[in-house]
């Protein structure tokens, strides 16, 4: 088996989500065909409600910032005393986050409906996350060891915290120290990591950061962070020369702590 040892400065481990802990497939075929298909229907229902309201509001502003893009949708300003026709804006609203999706978008306004909208169906036990069969048994490891445990992903921390709460393996939400998503910075901007080293309260050098998107290990790598590109079945293919360069994991097994020892 390929070892993969981690620096002795390393006292924080921080997990990507999808393409690391989890299957692409489990996002691409359950939880995203799931809003693509109950978009409509949860506005309609929750419309009136403040949350879906702050929701639309957050859409709105990133459609306003999108607007330049091409085939951006707009979403037309609440006018009046209770704003517009709402079947013309909840289809608005629809088209929108059906664009954003097919793009594949990581926008916080997209993700925190996202997350909303899983709620609903976690806790009726219509869906469990999948976790990679490795992940579960490597974390407590590591926390046996002393390793503290963060995720970031770019899917919001309610839904992270749903995904760690309702998952094959039972509720792991223990496991993890603490979450971050895109509210702190976006995954490919180095920023953000030195923003998550100073809110966790360490060094940049002291955090490992396992992701399967080189984008992301290079701007962690740029804050000085520790990286290892995580390959998983279902994953995009890396190029030669990322391959070369980066430290490369097929599972969280092949990394050793030797504070483990
Ligand atoms: C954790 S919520 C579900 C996944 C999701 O919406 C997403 O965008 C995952 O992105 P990641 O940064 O974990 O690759
Ligand atoms: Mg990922």
């Amino acid at each position: 088996m390929v070892v993969l040892s981690v620096p002795a400065e390393v006292t924080v481990i921080l997990l990507d989500i999808e393409g690391t802990t989890t299957p692409i497939a489990f996002v691409k075929d359950i939880l995203f065909p799931y809003i693509k298909e109950n978009v409509k229907e949860y506005l309609q229902t929750h419309w009136e409600e403040e949350e879906c309201q702050q929701d639309v509001s957050l859409l709105r502003k990133q459609a306003e910032e999108d607007s330049h893009l091409d085939g951006a949708v707009p979403i037309p300003a609440a006018s009046g005393h209770g704003g517009g026709d709402p079947q013309q804006m909840i289809q608005a609203v629809v088209d929108n986050v059906c664009w954003q999706m097919s793009l594949d978008r990581k926008t916080t306004a997209l993700k925190q409906l996202q997350g909303h909208m899983w709620r609903a169906a976690f806790a009726a036990g219509r869906m469990k996350a999948e976790f990679f069969e490795d992940v579960v048994p490597a974390v407590r490891k590591w926390r046996e060891a002393g390793m503290k445990v963060y995720i970031y992903s770019s899917g919001s921390v309610e839904a992270q915290k749903l995904l760690f709460g309702h998952s094959t393996e039972g509720d792991i939400l223990e496991l993890v120290d603490g979450h971050f998503d895109t509210k702190i910075g976006h995954k490919v901007e180095s920023e953000s990591y030195r923003k998550i080293a100073s809110s966790i309260g360490c060094s940049t050098n002291n955090i490992l950061f396992l992701t399967d998107v080189t984008l992301e290990a290079s701007a962690a790598e740029e804050a000085d962070v520790h990286v290892a590109v995580v390959v998983r079945p279902g994953n995009a293919g890396l190029t030669d020369d990322e391959k070369t360069y980066y430290s490369l994991i097929t599972s969280f097994s092949e990394l050793y702590l030797p504070s483990s020892a």
